[in-house]
């Protein structure tokens, strides 16, 4: 009963100061224009009546207030931006390159902050150059990866092959599991040294737990600024918000459990990811003085964390890279032909491979129209200004969270005709034999936070995408609507599952 009370007390000493900060914040500066909201809750109740897309939504409000938008979320004082110029100045912007911090964020990173995406400063420097620095030495967007990816795609195909002839219409389910599957696998592999087959138990379990996260994690709640101090005192107070801890545990066990394995059985020669972060680790408590040893950044929780974040960030987007890409397939059936004819031209009966891709014009600019079009991480992640800092010249006060809203940039009416439209010839010079790269197209983000795995990213997305189309045709199911091309929002955009009609081709 008095801790009832207690609670109550503090909790409305909460609101109340919130509110108060809320009012006080919004008269500061010359800061930028955009919505009121309510008290407290600032105007993200209200964001659903501009669009059910969050990306649409904001993109709503820039015609209303202009490229740079600031309004209230919960507490926290909110800038999104639009639109190229402003995308641009913001990424390149050392102060708005942090990332906001909150006691959900930590779930997943044992109520620290740690991992690899909600981290910042010099641990976030230091961390990220090793993770890039070793996962590019054992192959990570590399030739030397590609055998074990062309592993991974020929077992792909057999399962598709094998879904095909079981069904007397030759009709094929592509639910996301399909390609997440092989994309976690691989992610796996590069990070834990093996690579399991596809129904390998581990494989699945791992599979679920990522899923799990996914469907149960509340991007809302992660913003809710209840302090950690609070949550540790009232630990009912974390189910009112959704915190979620239950979602992270049976991943971090896994990790664990498979560290210290790696830890009891380590080489000489690191056979993974796992084995030269045990190594630095080692390194670490050996050259640092004795009252430093407890401040170095490389320890067992943190190496967690970061293979965590490396699934999270890496599973999703990459697959529905490549769901996009086959759904897409089916709609415009004359790229498809024309993707084909140019893969069997130049590799033959070979599985492509990256030392084809300069040869793979017209399927280079099928994936980069893939990549605009289908938007996979349409919002980026979180920003968070770190200083008082100018956008546009708009005043950006510190701990604002920015929304930097990629979708407007790949989907720019002014600068790309007909955005809405599936063409990779808009890629090509006016003969359709040289690609032209764009600046105005960044679905891997810009700057010091561009996405950390687009080197794998890029390569497994080619690999998997051209090896599908040359081995199969894609059509759609006769008789029935064509399958939506509408996303499922979420953290990620995802493609909706679909079936299509896939027959086994022999290249020509
Ligand atoms: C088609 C696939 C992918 C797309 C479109 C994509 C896109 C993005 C975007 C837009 C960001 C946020 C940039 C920002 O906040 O400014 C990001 C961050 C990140 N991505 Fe990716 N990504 C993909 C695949 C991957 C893969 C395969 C991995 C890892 C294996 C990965 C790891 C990360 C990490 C760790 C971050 C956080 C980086 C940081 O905060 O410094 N991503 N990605």
């Amino acid at each position: 009963m008095v801790a009832a009370i207690f609670l109550s007390l503090i909790l409305l000493a909460l609101v109340v100061v919130l509110f108060l900060f809320t009012q006080c914040r919004r008269r500061l500066g010359n800061i930028p224009p955009g919505p009121r909201g309510l008290p407290l809750v600032g105007y993200m109740p209200f964001l659903k009546k501009h669009d059910a897309k969050p990306y649409m939504a904001l993109l709503k409000l820039s015609q209303i207030y202009g490229p740079v938008t600031g309004f209230y979320m919960g507490p926290s004082f909110t800038v999104s931006v639009c639109g190229y110029e402003a995308v641009v100045e913001a990424l390149h912007n050392e102060d708005l390159n942090g990332r906001p911090d909150s006691a959900a964020r930590r779930e997943r990173t044992f109520g620290k902050r740690l991992g690899l995406m909600f981290i910042d400063g010099d641990f976030f420097r230091e961390q990220r150059r090793f993770t890039l620095r070793h996962l590019r030495d054992l192959g990570f967007g590399r030739t030397s990866a590609e055998d074990m990816i062309h592993e991974e795609i020929r077992e792909l195909i057999h399962v598709i092959s094998d879904q095909s002839t079981s069904d007397p219409d030759r009709i094929v389910d592509f639910k996301s599991g399909i390609f997440n599957r092989s994309v976690l696998n691989i992610l796996w592999a590069l990070i834990g040294g093996e690579r399991f087959s596809r129904d390998d138990a581990r494989l699945t379990s791992l599979m679920d737990m990522v899923d799990f996260f996914n469907r149960n994690f509340k991007p809302q709640s992660a913003n809710v600024a209840v302090p950690a101090f609070l949550l540790r005192m009232f630990p009912s107070l974390r189910k009112i918000i959704g915190l979620r801890n239950d979602i992270f545990e049976p991943l971090q066990n896994f990790m664990r459990s498979i560290i210290e394995e790696h830890a009891r059985s380590r080489e000489e020669i690191p056979r993974d990811f796992i084995d030269v972060y045990l190594k630095e680790m080692e390194k670490q408590q050996i050259e640092l003085p004795e009252d430093q040893k407890q401040s170095t950044s490389f320890h067992v929780e943190q190496l967690i964390s970061a293979i965590i974040d490396l699934f999270l960030a890496g599973s999703e987007t990459s697959s529905n890279a490549i769901g996009f890409a086959i759904l897409y397939m089916t709609h415009y059936p004359e790229v498809q032909r024309k993707m084909q004819a140019e893969l069997d031209q130049v590799c033959g009966d070979s599985l492509p491979s990256l030392s084809h891709r300069p040869n793979l014009v017209y399927t280079e600019a099928v994936l980069i129209e893939t990549l605009r079009l289908a938007n996979v991480a349409p919002l980026a992640l979180m920003h968070c200004a770190s200083k008082d800092t100018q956008l546009r010249g708009f005043d950006i006060p510190k701990t604002s969270l920015l929304l930097i809203n990629l979708y407007s940039v790949n989907m720019d009416e002014t600068y790309w005709t007909d955005p809405q439209v599936f063409r990779p010839e808009r890629h090509l010079d006016s003969d359709g034999i040289q690609l032209k790269k764009s600046e105005r197209l960044m679905p891997f983000g810009l700057g010091k936070r561009q996405c950390l795995g687009e080197p794998l990213a890029r390569n497994s997305f080619f690999l998997f995408t051209a090896a599908l189309v040359k081995a199969f045709q894609l059509e759609a199911v006769p008789d029935r609507p064509l399958p939506t091309l509408d996303p499922l929002t979420g953290v990620t955009n995802g493609y909706q599952g679909f079936q299509a009609i896939v027959t086994p081709r022999i290249s020509k």
